[in-house]
């Protein structure tokens, strides 16, 4: 019997939650999945044309995760990939891939592994859960792996809260953003970085949306990045000028998020954001979503 899974896209850390806090954006990484006598990994579209049509492929080394942590094998199957969430620009394609794959392979062998087991399972792979959880529970999840497990507190969004990302037509892997941070920070940058997180959570479970911008500043990873990303620097200093309740960048980079209020029009925004992207010689789009709050669902 023929099942489908859908992973959604994530934007990691909103500042200063490096590699703890994310939320869930409604572009989908959809995994259909055919029981048949051999294993047949097929990627669909031109976005997925460079990823392996076998069984390298990240999704279907995901499926293996869930078979390995239930002490199984993993039955033959026909696996079309398919997404809508753009590679290496910061957006969890990796995190969707493999949520969509470790819940495939859990489906397949019948379901053993509750959602806590896939969650540590995917938080373990990526080595931290700030894309894995948002992306497999939802809405906004702030989250911490250690040797006991993966803990987290799931926020529902606060009313009112919407998302613009500028996208630009750039990749980054997350591991080239990730070699440019330093390996030690002083006192002063961690009591900054953890003041921060702590009020930018408070805030957001309790609808604070005045304190978002104060909240999102961060000096752990951003300032670091700002080089690789054209017109950043510009965006987390200025867009609240022009409607952005907060602004980062979203996870590795190079896409930047805004906050909105969804009470207000968001053209200023746009407008501001293309604006920024024509200097820094930068093409890309601008959109506006609501924060997912279904996160990865199994449909037959
Ligand atoms: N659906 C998919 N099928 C197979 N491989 C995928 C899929 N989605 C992503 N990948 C792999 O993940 C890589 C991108 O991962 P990377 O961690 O660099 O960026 P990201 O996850 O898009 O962004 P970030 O982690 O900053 O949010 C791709 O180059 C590809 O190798
Ligand atoms: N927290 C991660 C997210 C991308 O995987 C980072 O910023 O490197």
């Amino acid at each position: 019997m023929t099942f489908t899974v859908r992973a959604p896209a994530s934007s990691a850390n909103l500042g200063p939650g490096f590699d703890s806090l994310g939320l869930s954006v409604p572009l989908y990484t959809t995994v259909r999945v055919t029981p048949q006598a051999v294993t047949e990994v097929v990627p669909l579209g031109a976005d997925l044309a460079g990823t392996p049509a076998d069984e390298r492929n990240y999704v279907y080394q995901a499926m293996t995760l869930a078979a390995r942590r239930a002490g199984r094998s993993l039955p033959p199957a026909r696996i079309e990939i398919e997404t809508q969430v753009p590679l290496a620009r910061g957006l969890g394609s990796s995190a969707a891939a493999l949520v969509a794959g470790i819940v495939a392979g859990n489906e397949l062998l019948g379901g053993p592994l509750d959602t806590e087991t896939v969650l540590d399972v995917a938080a373990r792979e990526e080595g931290h859960p700030d894309n894995v959880a948002p992306a497999l529970l939802g809405g906004i999840v702030v989250a911490t792996l250690d040797r006991l497990g993966t803990h987290y507190v799931r926020l529902t969004p606060p009313a009112h809260l919407g998302v613009t990302v500028l996208v630009p037509d750039f990749e980054l892997s997350t591991s080239k953003a990730r070699a440019v941070l330093p390996g030690e920070y002083s006192r002063a940058d961690a009591v900054h970085a953890l003041s921060h997180a702590a009020l930018l959570v408070g805030a957001l479970a309790q609808g604070r949306l005045d304190l978002l911008r104060h909240a999102m500043q961060d000096y752990i990873h951003q300032t670091w990045r700002a080089p690789l990303v054209p017109g950043l620097s510009d965006i987390l200093d200025e867009a609240w000028r022009h409607g952005a309740l907060g602004a980062a960048l979203s996870g590795a980079g190079p896409t930047v998020l805004c906050f909105h209020d969804t009470r207000h029009a968001t053209a200023p925004l746009h407008a501001y954001l293309q604006g920024v992207m024509a200097r820094s010689g930068l093409t890309g789009q601008v959109m506006d979503f609501p924060i997912d709050e279904a996160g990865t669902l199994v449909e037959r």
